[in-house]
């Protein structure tokens, strides 16, 4: 298994530990659960879905960067699919605080960018900040959403988030998670399409500046993400975090970006470059390439 988890792992419970460690040790593992295995997790550890997702928590934790904190944060995005993603933390050396990635949005994302349509729910080990809650009342699960933390009964996002301002106030109804495909025209290299596909892929209904960032690490591997705007405009995710979230959380190190490409609009209200650029260097990479977008 990947070290990260090591420590976390011998805290479980002896039969969560039993019937995780296969799971664990296969080198395809991409901190997704799939709903045959948690069906065989529930079986063997005797817990309902609720109870297994805060047992499993440690580990989404032990994903957590924290240079700065050192307060790990684990979150799991419970998919409409019956399937579960890890989520956490992400601080960066060198950057700015507004550059930090929340595990809920960690978890969200990684559901978001491996295909999930909706989520029933989301399993955090501490109690969601404001920020998170906004972020979250974006997603096309709305206020039903239910949230699950150690320590309360599951409640929804709505009685988390009381007299909730949302994508409705700005006359959005097509919102974050629902598939909406911009069909910019593929082109370049197999790291420029994966940045342009994910542009294509990505939330922006409040600039239309549509942008994705792809990322090539050191062992060749591909990870691109896309930008999810939010009503409240701070809570958005930038593209690069995005893509920051599927690499750290499939087991890359973010210090070992070589290349990335940007694919955006030199033309949009938004501009994504400055900020990639100076978060990509203080990880390290000097080396980022744009794309314009181009429609046919
Ligand atoms: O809802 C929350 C609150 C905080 N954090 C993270 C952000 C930062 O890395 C650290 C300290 O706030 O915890 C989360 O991931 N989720
Ligand atoms: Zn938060």
């Amino acid at each position: 298994m990947h070290p990260r988890f090591t420590t976390a792992f011998a805290t479980l419970d002896n039969s969560l530990q039993q019937a995780l460690k296969p799971v664990l040790d296969d080198p395809n593992f991409t901190a997704i659960l799939q709903p045959e295995t948690l069906q065989h997790l529930m079986t063997a550890t005797g817990l309902d879905g609720d109870a297994l997702a805060l047992a499993l928590l440690p580990l989404a934790a032990s994903c957590a960067v924290t240079p700065i904190s050192h307060f790990n944060v684990g979150a799991i995005a419970r998919g409409v699919s019956g399937r579960w993603y890890f989520g956490a933390n992400m601080e960066f050396s060198g950057a700015t605080m507004q550059q930090t990635v929340h595990a809920e949005q960690s978890a969200i994302t990684h559901a978001w960018l491996s295909g999930e349509e909706k989520l029933a729910a989301i399993t955090v080990n501490y109690t969601p900040c404001g920020h998170c809650r906004q972020f979250m009342n974006e997603l096309n699960s709305g206020l039903s959403l239910t949230v699950c933390l150690p320590d309360h009964p599951p409640r929804t996002l709505a009685d988390y988030l009381p007299a909730a301002f949302g994508p409705a106030d700005l006359n959005i109804h097509s919102v974050l998670m629902d598939i909406n495909d911009q069909q910019f025209v593929p082109q370049g290299d197999p790291l420029t399409q994966a940045a342009i596909r994910a542009a294509s892929l990505s939330y922006a209904p409040y600039s239309a500046a549509y942008s994705g960032v792809a990322l090539q690490t050191r062992d060749g591997k591909i990870y691109a993400g896309r930008y999810a705007e939010n009503a409240a405009y701070n809570p958005s995710l930038p593209p690069l975090q995005s893509a920051l979230i599927l690499l750290n959380i499939r087991g890359g190190d973010c210090t070992d970006i070589q290349r990335a490409v940007l694919a955006e609009s030199d033309d949009a209200a938004l501009l994504q470059h400055s900020a990639t650029q100076t978060t990509l260097a203080a990880l390290g990479c000097q080396h980022l390439d744009s794309v314009r977008l181009t429609r046919t």
